[in-house]
């Protein structure tokens, strides 16, 4: 059928992508993953200053997820917390599968295989990290699938699960047109992103386990972490 995309929802394309490219961790901080050396407790704190910055770019742009500032404050909490990791996911798999040789790929690669992270959680992140790659996501649906993803509504704690669907179903209407305009070639391409989300939550379990083994070996992390994952 011919698919439309009306002016609201180009609006609604155009404020995300453009919140998602206006919130990126600040060059002088990514840098640091060019020049520090590599060992691994550097490795992890590096990671640790990384995850924290890209918890904060998370919030500032949710907020401007158009009406998730209008949802329950708590809602909108647990949201953050729910997503956080998934959306972090998202984003270190963006860079990671970038063509443009902008350096961080192979650093970022090596300083998370040898961050005192076990064999076992490897193979499922690098996994995804090549899923994500092959799908070769414009920016558009890069932007569309981070808010997707954040406005979940069975996350735990969660109590107007219906205003956050709807929000989320908006999204995703959206997101599947533009997924036909863009990859008319591929009829199953909307379907393979969404995979990629029911992906996205099985890493969720294992990061949990990670954060579990970091934290036997008495691994610190900053109070912005500790805070989203409730952990310490
Ligand atoms: C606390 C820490 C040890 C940790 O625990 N679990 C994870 C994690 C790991 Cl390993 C993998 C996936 C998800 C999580 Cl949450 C992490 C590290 O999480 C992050 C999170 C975001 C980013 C963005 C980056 C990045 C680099 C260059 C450029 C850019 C850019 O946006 O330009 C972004 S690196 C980076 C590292």
């Amino acid at each position: 059928e011919k698919v439309e995309i009306t002016k609201e929802q180009q609006a609604l394309v155009k404020s995300i992508v453009d919140a998602y490219n206006r919130h990126q961790i600040p060059q002088d901080v990514t840098k640091k993953l060019l020049q520090e050396q590599y060992s691994a407790e550097e490795n992890f704190l590096l990671l640790t200053e990384m995850a924290t910055n890209q918890v904060q770019v998370l919030v500032e742009f949710t907020k401007n997820i158009p009406g998730f500032l209008s949802l329950d404050r708590e809602d909108q909490i647990a949201l953050l917390k729910g997503s956080a990791v998934e959306a972090m996911f998202l984003r270190s798999a963006q860079v990671l599968s970038k063509r443009m040789p902008n350096g961080y790929k192979e650093v970022l690669k090596e300083r998370v295989r040898n961050s005192g992270m076990s064999e076992e959680f490897m193979t499922p992140m690098f996994n995804f990290y090549k899923s994500i790659d092959e799908l070769q996501m414009v920016q558009e649906e890069q932007a569309l699938l981070t808010a997707v993803t954040i406005l979940t509504p069975d996350r735990p704690y969660v109590k107007d699960y219906q205003a956050v669907e709807r929000l989320q179903e908006t999204m995703l209407v959206v997101l599947r047109k533009l997924c036909v305009l863009q990859h008319p070639q591929d009829p199953q391409y909307f379907a393979r992103l969404l995979g990629r989300l029911t992906e996205l939550r099985t890493l969720n379990h294992y990061h949990a386990e990670m954060l579990t083994s970091w934290r036997m070996n008495d691994q610190k992390f900053t109070p912005l972490l500790c805070e989203i994952w409730d952990v310490q």
